[in-house]
């Protein structure tokens, strides 16, 4: 089985100590950050903005991997890429042309990646597959850390990954919500080759980040 990359999130991280805490991330072996976005306004939960990820961006050089849960996505675009996103994921639910937004993306210069809520088919990528660089599938309902794995997604990762093989193209399946050791076997099978995880990374506080990391990665 292949290895996946780990994309821990931040959200269960220790607020007040957020800068240390990536770079414990970082040292405990996590291959991107992963950095949850809410508005309030398209989920029910308010978090950070682009001037938190432009004072954290010197404490790491791992990708920073930036999911955006906001409504509109277009107009804070470029404040997010000039923080130092490196990907930069919406919801096509969250606007009226998501073709528009991953073009204005790209044209930042950074990677695109596309997130499905649960309810979500994976139908909604029909146009869109071709030109982005990144799916990822919410096994959570979008708002909060700390919940249920939803598996029927796992259907939906299948069928995501024979598109993606279809393409001929090298892009990223990742999931996101309720992974932990169990589950992230599971979405591997299914195809996935990144995994967010929150409560899985940072369950036991910073002594145990890198075992908790490693744990995600040996899955077979
Ligand atoms: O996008 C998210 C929630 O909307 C988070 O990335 C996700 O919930 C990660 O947290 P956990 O691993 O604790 O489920
Ligand atoms: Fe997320």
């Amino acid at each position: 089985m292949s290895v996946p990359l780990i994309s821990p999130s931040i959200l269960s991280a220790d607020f007040a100590r957020l800068g240390e805490e990536v770079r414990a991330i970082d040292a405990a072996g996590a291959d991107w950050i992963h950095v949850d976005v809410m508005d309030g306004h398209f989920v029910p939960n308010i978090t950070i903005g682009p001037m938190v990820v432009k004072a954290l961006r010197p404490h790491t050089a791992k990708p920073f991997d930036v999911h955006l849960m906001i409504s509109p996505v277009d107009a804070y675009l470029e404040a997010f890429a000039a923080a130092g996103a490196d990907i930069i994921t919406f919801h096509p639910e969250a606007g009226p042309h998501a073709h528009r937004t991953v073009q204005a993306i790209k044209a930042l210069g950074k990677k695109a990646g596309v997130s499905l809520n649960p309810a979500t088919p994976a139908k909604m990528l029909d146009y869109l597959i071709d030109d982005i660089d990144l799916v990822l599938v919410m096994s959570v309902n979008p708002g909060f850390g700390g919940q249920s794995f939803i598996s029927s997604q796992l259907r939906k990762i299948e069928a995501i990954r024979k598109m993606i093989d279809k393409t001929g193209r090298d892009i990223h399946l990742e999931v996101d919500g309720g992974v932990d050791v169990n589950t992230a076997r599971l979405c591997v099978d299914a195809g996935a080759d990144v995994l967010v995880a929150g409560t899985a990374t940072f369950k036991g506080g910073p002594d145990h980040y890198a075992a908790n990391i490693a744990a995600l990665k040996r899955i077979d």
